[in-house]
């Protein structure tokens, strides 16, 4: 099949155009940016024939790239009567992500046949920063999907290629803003000065920058902070306190791994902690499952926390109004506040929690984490969510140093991302909780620490488990350092 060719191209721009899915003027984007462009192509179901020529000039370009896929998924909400058009015309199987999961019925949030290791081509309709398609990917991951494509009809030239050529997906844009400028000028639908003033707008906000002096294409798998090792981190200028000593003990102990002490009672769990207390960075605790609390019992945990050199993190979970949470945090039977290092809050009550948190927590040198994601299947910590996490994180970057997350999402690397449901083996258990691996969390997502329950709780030999996935946890870190890792 010939290459696309360009007097289609400009048909289309300009019935585009036509059709008001171009607008000029001033306009808020997803990121908050005002601009003087706005593609809309919401408009497109209200003109089925552009809407056929728009994904029969999509499907021409998978054929062009010749691009090998097992379904296709359109990115939700306008994408997906373009999914459809191309699945159905072309006998594609297709997926639909939900952008909120039910909770009824199979609770599913992609619904179409699922097998493990598929190839699932992205489309999606306009791209800027990337981030649409991004969190698309990301759900399809977590079902065990793979994507390595997307299709998108506009690319605004923002950062968008770049970015997702650094997370491993090739984008394929059909038209690009300079092109649709170009065209639109030449048919006189705008002035040179509007044309001039969108480009110089399109030039000053990309989104992303590529590493400096780099040689390398931008075509890499993960984002550029995941190169920097925990020691670099550990000595960034606007780094957490906290999180500087974490990365510090992560790289002399030689260990990303959190142990997650779910044991219920003290004794135990002491024990646990002196054993298995030289493979961990940091040990996570649940003191409200523990029978048997003393005042005592934190003392001692926080003596074998320096014997060991490790954190203790309390996975309290705060999600309340900051007057509560604050009483929470220090106050009751746990005095959690007195003891824990780090403690962490769900941002679903909004900024609040973290300035109740922190008016207890930042004089004693504590720190926090956003649940930006959770583990357990279904969970509604999707999209938005997780950048309502990013954006709280870091109006209070004074208190707040990292995210529980599946996944690295922020490019800043002062925040420390944290991902629980690690096993060995990926898999899950009966109650929704989904485990991935090592491997796949630090080298593939690009996380810093791996958080490990019944991975050593449930072995035989708790100690030798711990150094398993201590070293599992640290050599997917290294290999993610390596010169030759993309
Ligand atoms: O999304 C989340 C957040 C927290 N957790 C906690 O981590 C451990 C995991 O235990 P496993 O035995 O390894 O499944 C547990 O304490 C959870 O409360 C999580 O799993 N997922």
């Amino acid at each position: 099949m010939s290459r696309m060719d360009d007097t289609n191209l400009d048909s289309i721009i300009l019935k585009l155009h036509d059709a008001d899915a171009v607008k000029f003027g001033e306009y808020k984007l997803k990121s908050g940016i005002m601009t003087p462009i706005y593609i809309d192509l919401r408009v497109l179901v209200s003109h089925p024939a552009l809407m056929n020529q728009v994904a029969s000039l999509m499907y021409q370009r998978v054929q062009e790239e010749g691009l090998q896929f097992d379904s296709v998924c359109g990115v939700p909400y306008t994408a997906l009567p373009l999914a459809t058009i191309i699945c159905s015309r072309h006998e594609l199987p297709m997926l639909i992500r939900r952008k909120e999961a039910k909770d009824y019925g199979t609770k599913r949030v992609v619904e179409g046949l699922i097998r493990e290791g598929d190839l699932c081509l992205i489309i999606e309709d306009t791209v800027t920063t990337g981030s649409s398609i991004l969190e698309t990917a990301e759900v399809l991951y977590k079902e065990g999907l793979k994507v390595t494509d997307a299709i998108v009809l506009m690319d605004r030239e923002q950062g968008g290629l770049p970015m997702l050529a650094s997370q491993g997906i090739k984008l394929h844009p059909i038209i690009s803003m300079f092109k649709l400028l170009n065209v639109l000028q030449a048919a006189e639908r705008i002035d040179a000065q509007t044309a001039q003033k969108v480009r110089k707008f399109i030039k000053e906000t990309n989104t992303f920058r590529v590493k400096e002096n780099s040689t390398e294409p931008p075509v890499a798998k993960k984002p550029c902070l995941v190169k920097l090792s925990y020691a670099e981190r550990a000595g960034l200028p606007n780094v957490h306190p906290l999180a500087s000593k974490l990365l510090k003990i992560m790289e002399d102990k030689k260990s990303n791994l959190c142990v997650s002490a779910d044991v219920t009672n003290c004794e135990e769990l002491l024990q646990l902690a002196d054993s298995v207390g030289p493979k961990i960075c940091m040990l996570k605790t649940h003191v409200d499952i523990l029978k048997d609390y003393t005042e005592g019992f934190s003392q001692k945990l926080q003596v074998l926390a320096e014997k060991h050199d490790f954190l203790i993190f309390e996975d309290r979970k705060f999600a309340d109004i900051g007057n509560t949470v604050k009483q929470q945090y220090e106050g009751g039977l746990y005095q959690i506040s007195s003891w824990a290092d780090i403690v962490n809050a769900h941002v679903v009550p909004g900024p609040g929690v973290v300035k109740g948190l922190s008016s207890v927590g930042k004089a004693l040198g504590r720190g926090c984490l956003l649940i930006a994601e959770m583990s357990s299947q279904g969970s509604l910590a999707t999209g938005n969510y997780r950048q309502a996490a990013v954006k709280m994180a870091e109006e209070d970057s004074d208190f707040v140093f990292g995210f529980i997350c599946g996944s690295a999402f922020s490019m800043r690397p002062e925040f420390i991302h944290m991902t629980p449901g690690v096993q060995l083996e990926a898999g899950g258990d009966v109650l929704g909780q989904q485990y991935t691996t090592p491997e796949e969390v630090i080298y593939n997502k690009g996380s810093d620490v791996i958080i490990v329950g019944r991975g050593v709780l449930e072995a035989a030999d708790r100690l030798k488990a711990a150094e398993l996935y201590r070293r599992s946890g640290w050599d997917a870190y290294t290999k993610r350092l390596s010169p030759n890792s993309n």
